[in-house]
């Protein structure tokens, strides 16, 4: 699936603005960004359920929609697989017949046979003769799914599928999602709004901003390569320091960070994830004079640790994640060493 140069303003709002954006077969392409950056939209303009002012959308090598001519594919002939936030099942129906729905060439014992598998690939088999109603949200967000995937469509378009189930549901029908998608080698695009949700499910992510694309890539280079502060700060908190490039690198309160991209003297602001900082307890007294520990928290499988930073006479307020249980206590003196890879210089 492609959208080419894709534009479109909706009132005073650019949804898109010249994006180009492709789905290879078999791959799961994650959009990601805030609310309302236009991830909806482009979403329906692959689907057919809305029409860009400019540009193309092809699904294999079928031209399906040209604001320049004519050419016009409505969404019941594009073969694509649609699940929203809300699962919406037909209440009449139960649940095999609803996965069927969407397969009337085949006989009914063919189509049974379909709705079968996929109803046990999702572990839903004992539930092929439920009707909707008596099924849980997880479950019908799982039937959705095999609904829509159930004629073998060219593309799967997912919206948010996953945002409306509780942590652990969601942690679990993603995984038996992603699963199921690659087993039957579906191409995929998944819209969402969750960094975490991407780096699972993605094998590329194209990050959005504002109707714009501003980074796309395998979900290594969008974390470990970002070529813009947004998308740092997308994917969580981060330190954040102002200096001045000089002998190509800049000086932070926790050391120098290359910045040898940047010509000297540029003003620059660094971004370092918390993870970048590696702190080590230090012999000492505990008190204010160098740098010692506010807080310590731990979030379950790391800790979070808010550090007093000493540089020169300026102190700075700084976080830091330890994988672990890793709780020094308040004024503990520490050492800190940055990782370097985790942090990232941009012109200010
Ligand atoms: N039919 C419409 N009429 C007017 N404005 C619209 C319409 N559809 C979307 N918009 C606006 O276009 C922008 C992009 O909306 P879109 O729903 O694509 O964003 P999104 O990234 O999917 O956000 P969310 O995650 O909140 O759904 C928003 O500012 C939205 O208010």
């Amino acid at each position: 699936m492609r959208l080419e140069d894709i534009s479109h303003d909706f009132e005073t709002v650019t949804a898109a603005e010249d994006i180009n954006l492709s789905v290879e077969p078999e791959e799961l392409l994650c959009l990601l960004g805030p609310s309302g950056c236009g991830k909806t939209t482009l979403l329906r303009f692959a689907a057919g359920l809305e029409r860009p002012q400019a540009g193309r959308v092809r699904i294999g090598n079928t031209l399906m929609s040209d604001s320049e001519s004519s050419i016009w594919t409505p969404p019941e002939q594009r073969q694509v697989g649609l699940v929203f936030q809300d699962a919406v099942l037909f209440p009449h129906l139960s649940v095999m017949d609803n996965v069927g729905f969407g397969l009337p060439k085949l006989s009914a014992r063919e189509r049974e046979q379909r709705a079968r598998a996929l109803l046990a690939q999702l572990g839903l088999a004992p539930f092929a003769e439920s009707f909707p109603h008596v099924l849980s949200g997880g479950q019908q967000q799982r039937v959705a799914l095999a609904r829509a995937l159930a004629p073998s469509p060219r593309i799967m378009l997912l919206d948010e599928p996953f945002s409306g189930l509780d942590a652990r549901l969601r942690d679990r029908i993603r995984d038996d999602t992603l699963h199921l998608l690659k087993r039957n080698g579906t191409a995929t695009l998944l819209v969402t709004h969750d960094p975490e949700e991407a780096l699972f499910m993605a094998d590329r992510i194209a990050v959005m901003r504002d109707g714009r694309i501003v980074q796309q890539g395998n979900p290594t280079d969008i974390y470990c390569r970002p070529t813009d502060p947004f998308v740092v700060r997308f994917f969580g908190d981060v330190n954040e320091v102002l200096g001045v490039v000089a002998d190509g690198r800049v000086e932070t309160p926790v050391g120098p960070v290359d910045a040898s991209h940047l010509a000297d003297g540029t003003p620059a602001q660094v971004l370092i994830r918390p993870e970048a900082l590696r702190v080590e307890k230090r012999s000492g007294a505990r008190d204010h004079s160098t740098s010692h520990v506010l807080m310590s928290r731990l979030l379950g499988g790391a800790s979070f640790i808010h550090l007093c930073v000493h540089q020169g006479n300026d102190e700075f307020h700084m976080h830091a994640h330890m994988p672990g249980v890793f709780l020094p206590e308040r004024l503990e003196p520490i050492n800190i060493h940055l990782d370097p890879t985790q942090a990232f210089v941009f012109p200010a």
